[in-house]
């Protein structure tokens, strides 16, 4: 199946099946070159791609693991490369990994020569549910999470479902934090999918996960359509911000973690937190509020962070991209399906929200 998005810097498809790598090749024409961006545990995945790209000059990039692919030195390595092989502007950059070497390789594309054209090959849940769409690329700095990047939406995204059959159990887990994440800011039939049953939606060779993942790809295609560069937020439509439920602590907390945390289980918490808070400021029902704690600590995502540690997350969370001037903006949640602004938010009710993880 395929989801196609109609983004404003051109549409293009997602392509969604456990054979979905068959239609790589299709996506690299009029290339000379192609640099195929990969985290580590990737390697023989990336072996197998190159063979696919008959005729085409593959340069495999190694990156390291995870966060410390996101960082300004790895960036600079890979301008290094390209420069060594001499890529134009016809030439093609594949990221290939789970959400960092995705959001890395978008922004060595959205860069080098000043934008060439990207593929998507995520191989995680959460790159395939989130990262990998919608053309958010960037890099983390020690102050905080993905603060320098650009807009760069990719030429396609292919998501092959049996690359997830390798996937860590725990890597899955944090993936279906953004899938859920979609289920209260836009479409409740996947939180009924989630609670019905819980081990299945982790399945990734189940019917139930390949339509959770097409109900989130889903999600986020017809949010970033709407407003791709997030730019959008006019009274109870929030535009793309919608898509940061849960990140503004989410992100602090990674940032306080020096980004080995996951990024799912970081939002799980944040998440939480906003129905706290949503709950307060908001009037979100209990009932929306229980489902939080419910569905994300029924997957093993965690719940809470450390409960000093209130003073600095939220010195971290000015720093936020939603942030204007000194003021704070939050996405909440009036229901299921609502989201909502806070900007500047009680203080006193963001501690008591905070203090009610406990
Ligand atoms: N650009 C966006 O719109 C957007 C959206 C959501 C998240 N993100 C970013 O995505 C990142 C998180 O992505 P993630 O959760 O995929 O983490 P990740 O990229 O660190 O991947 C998690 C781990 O799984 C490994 N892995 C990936 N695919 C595998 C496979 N098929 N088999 C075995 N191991 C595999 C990775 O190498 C890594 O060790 C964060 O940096 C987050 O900020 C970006
Ligand atoms: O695509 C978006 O927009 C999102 O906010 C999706 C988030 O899940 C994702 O983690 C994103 O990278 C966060 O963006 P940021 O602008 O807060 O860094
Ligand atoms: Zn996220």
């Amino acid at each position: 199946m395929t989801v196609r998005v109609e983004s404003k810097a051109g549409p293009y498809e997602v392509h969604i099946s456990r054979d979905a790598l068959e239609a790589l090749p299709a996506q690299l024409e009029g290339a000379n070159r192609v640099a195929l961006i990969h985290s580590p545990p990737l390697e023989d995945v990336a072996h197998h791609v190159s063979g696919l790209l008959d005729g085409l000059e593959v340069l495999r990039i190694e990156v390291p693991d995870a966060e410390e692919a996101k960082t300004p030195g790895i960036l600079a390595w890979c301008w290094d490369q390209l420069a060594e092989a001499g890529f134009t502007r016809n030439d093609v950059v594949v990221g290939l990994g789970g959400g960092t070497a995705t959001d890395l390789a978008g922004f060595v594309a959205a860069s080098w020569l000043r934008g060439v054209a990207y593929v998507s090959v995520p191989t995680s849940v959460l790159g395939m549910v989130d990262a990998a769409v919608g053309g958010k690329t960037g890099i983390n700095l020690t102050a905080g999470k993905n603060l320098v990047g650009a807009f760069h939406e990719p030429r396609a995204v292919i998501c092959d479902l049996s690359l997830l059959d390798s996937l860590p159990a725990a890597e899955v887990r944090s993936g279906m934090a953004e899938v859920i994440k979609c289920g209260f800011i836009a479409d409740p039939q996947i939180l009924r999918l989630v609670s019905d049953d819980l081990d299945d939606s982790l399945d990734v060779t189940s019917i139930r996960f390949a339509e959770l993942v097409r109900r989130a790809i889903t999600v986020k295609a017809e949010v970033v359509a709407a407003d791709l560069t997030e730019r959008t937020s006019i009274g109870a439509d929030i535009g793309r911000e919608a898509l940061n439920y849960g990140h503004t602590l989410g992100h602090a907390i990674e940032a306080r973690e020096r980004f080995t945390l996951r990024h799912g289980e970081a939002i799980s918490i944040g998440m939480v937190f906003m129905a706290e808070v949503s709950r307060r400021l908001l009037g979100l029902d209990d009932e929306t509020a229980a489902m939080h704690r419910e569905l994300l600590g029924g997957i093993e995502l965690p719940l809470r962070y450390e409960q000093e540690a209130w003073p600095e997350l939220r010195r971290l969370m000015s720093l936020d991209k939603k942030s204007r001037g000194s003021t704070l903006r939050l996405v909440g949640l009036s229901a299921q399906g609502r989201p909502r602004i806070l900007a500047d938010p009680d203080e006193r009710v963001l501690e008591e929200a905070y203090a009610s993880l406990a």
